[in-house]
């Protein structure tokens, strides 16, 4: 059975006062989803304040981003060693916004794609778990190219890092069209992408595409989220808006308790 697993992406919000209320609304809800695993990814200035407050709770927390190199001149960036330097459990890597907005954003896709499989590399080494973000944009989505989006970023991954890395890693599935729109894939089409991932990891190894955890993302909130987590090959959530206000994270998380039965 994989436990699931919610993550809330703060993106670029909060304040030192914002995050102290947030983390004291979710914490004080903690024992209500207990069974399930929780993980916070505050901006990395806010790092150390997420730290102090979760540790000690069960709750995880990581960064929205790594550099794919290990030290040196690179100007604003954050390197794996520092993020097991303060306790980080999990790394977003790939988000769609990072690859849209950032330095991750190069007109020739396949090396775009080459970067981030390096990033996964540098979490693995330094035995982060990266969570790897996969989805399609509007565009794409319109003319049918999901699968082959989601099967080109896979196999990069694979190919990089043998599929062996997959062991200790995370899938998350973010159509971009459902990002921050307040439009959520429907619970059977992410299923059905879900079930496709795994199926193509199923043809390098099965039982670690039995194992893996593949989490949705896009526009989940607590009124809709028990219908996705309770899909299948659906193994939590990667929550943006809905992860910033407590109540509606503590809904989100006790959602994905029901999937325990
Ligand atoms: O990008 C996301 C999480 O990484 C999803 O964001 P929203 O939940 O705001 O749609």
């Amino acid at each position: 059975m994989r436990k699931p697993l919610v993550a809330g992406n703060w993106k670029m919000n909060g304040s030192s006062e914002s995050n102290k209320a947030l983390l004291e609304g979710i914490l004080s809800k903690a024992d209500t989803f207990s069974d399930i695993e929780v993980a916070l990814f505050p901006p990395s200035v806010y790092l150390q304040q997420v730290q102090s407050a979760l540790t000690g709770t069960g709750l995880a927390w990581g960064t929205q981003n790594l550099s794919q190199f290990e030290k040196g001149a690179y100007t604003g960036e954050i390197s794996a060693s520092m993020l097991v330097d303060f306790g980080c459990k999990y790394v977003l890597i790939g988000h769609s916004e990072r690859r849209c907005l950032y330095a991750e954003l190069d007109l020739d896709q396949c090396l775009l794609d080459r970067i981030i499989a390096e990033k996964y590399e540098m979490a693995v080494r330094a035995g982060i778990t990266p969570i790897i973000c996969i989805g399609e944009s509007p565009d794409e989505h319109a003319v049918g190219r999901t699968e082959e989006v989601v099967l080109r970023l896979l196999d990069t991954v694979i190919a990089h890092q043998g599929v062996e890395g997959l062991a200790h890693t995370v899938l998350a599935y973010e159509p971009v069209w459902a990002i921050g729109t307040g439009r959520s894939a429907t619970p059977e089409w992410a299923q059905d992408v879900h079930s496709f991932m795994r199926q193509r990891v199923a043809k390098h190894d099965k039982e670690i595409a039995k194992n893996i955890r593949i989490l949705y993302g896009g526009s989940i909130k607590g009124n809709n989220a028990a219908p996705l987590f309770l899909q299948p090959d659906i193994d939590g959530g990667l929550i943006g808006g809905g992860s910033l206000d407590a109540d509606e994270f503590v809904k989100i998380c006790q959602a994905a308790v029901l999937k325990l039965g």
